[in-house]
């Protein structure tokens, strides 16, 4: 049972239980705030930490994590890999929606958005991409698209019962990462790191989550009346972009497994993923073939996109504190037990 000083600013997080989520609820228990979770499963136990079990699409559920909270982080979504609309529009168009409802009737004040850099990202080139970017107007997959829902409606919402801010991270890792990390030593693990997709020399953003939660909390502290950061979105990046496949190497090599040597054009794979997506869904009445390379993942990993994130530092005095060096080694070391057990 948490127990809770009088003194303490108490911040709620939604979708607590989740990789984000639970980094912030402990960074902020280490700056001295009060903590709230709130998420549809409870994956682990604090006994600083209040946990609220429920869906957000459910205003009921929601308003007892928000009484008398300083500030909302919103970072529950469904996984980007779901492949399903219905979901997406459900937990981050509508759900957003209950939430913002649920903070006002509980009169919070401050509400910080976990959105994405790739809202703005449609399979091309990004380099040092700016917040002044436009949306993407074909959005790569449901995610993104339910994304860029649901930051307009956060931003469209700041007035001054609630005032509102959206940080768009990227490429987000580090210890318990059930993403990035995973999925690509599941590659390696399946021989299916064997080849470079294109020249290798794209420069991508990673962001060690550290950095991350960090945006997070500064944005939280700025937002009140008259502040620059309400209603406006900010890139937090580790401001440090890093070829694509030199990153992945780095996480590969850490764990002892082999890289990939040889590298194919990323205009052949593309056509290739198209050509396979093309025959899975011709396949779907009869069976469900999910292919680890779609042209979505093809495009992740073949083009640039890295962001400007000059107006976190501006506005917030943003600055990484995890360099990305140290981010990679602390990451390496979190998942000993996906270390290549063959060499
Ligand atoms: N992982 C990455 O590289 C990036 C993530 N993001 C965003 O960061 C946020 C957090 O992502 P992760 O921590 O990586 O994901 P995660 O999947 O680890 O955490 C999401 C959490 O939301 C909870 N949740 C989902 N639906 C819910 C509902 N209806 N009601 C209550 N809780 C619900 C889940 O149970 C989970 O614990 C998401 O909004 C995601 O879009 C943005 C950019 C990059
Ligand atoms: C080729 C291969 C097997 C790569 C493995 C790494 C990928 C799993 C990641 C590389 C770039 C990542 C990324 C995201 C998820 C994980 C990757 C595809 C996001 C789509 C997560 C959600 C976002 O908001 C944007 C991210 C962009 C980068």
């Amino acid at each position: 049972m948490a127990t809770r000083t009088r003194s303490k600013k108490t911040c709620t997080v939604i979708g607590g239980c989740g990789f984000l989520g639970r980094h912030i609820a402990e960074q902020l228990l280490q700056r001295g705030y009060a903590v709230n979770v709130f998420d549809i499963r409870t994956t682990f136990t604090d006994d600083r930490i209040q946990f609220f079990e429920g869906n957000l699409c459910q205003t009921e559920c929601l308003l007892p994590a928000l009484e008398g909270v300083f500030a909302v982080f919103h970072c529950a979504s469904p996984p980007y890999s779901a492949d399903d609309r219905e979901l997406f529009y459900r937990v981050n168009v509508d759900g957003t929606k209950i939430l913002i409802a649920a903070c006002k009737q509980a009169g919070v004040k401050r509400l910080v958005l976990t959105s994405s850099a790739s809202v703005v990202y449609e399979g091309k080139d990004i380099k040092n991409g700016t917040e002044e970017l436009p949306y993407a107007a074909k959005p790569i997959d449901y995610y993104t698209e339910t994304k860029i829902l649901q930051e307009k409606t956060v931003l469209g919402a700041d007035s001054a019962d609630l005032h509102t801010v959206a940080i768009r991270p990227h490429g987000i890792f580090g210890p318990r990462d059930p993403h990035m990390l995973p999925t690509t030593i599941a590659t390696a693990r399946a021989g299916k790191m064997k080849f470079m997709i294109g020249n290798g020399k794209n420069l991508v953003d990673f962001t060690y989550v550290e950095n991350v939660v960090h945006g997070h909390i500064i944005a939280a502290e700025k937002l009140e009346a008259g502040s620059p950061v309400c209603g406006k979105a900010y890139n937090i990046t580790n401001d440090d972009p890093i070829y694509f496949w030199s990153f992945l190497s780095r996480l590969l090599t850490g764990l002892q497994y082999d890289t990939p040597k040889y590298s194919i054009p990323y205009t052949v794979i593309f056509f290739i993923a198209l050509l396979v997506q093309f025959f899975c869904f011709l396949l779907r009445p009869l069976v469900t073939i999910r292919p680890t390379f779609t042209p979505m993942r093809v495009a992740l990993a073949g083009t640039f996109h890295y962001y400007s994130c000059d107006r976190a530092k501006r506005d917030m005095g943003y600055a990484p504190v995890v360099p990305l060096d140290k981010g990679i080694e602390l990451t390496i070391k979190a998942f000993p037990h996906l270390k290549n057990s063959r060499t």
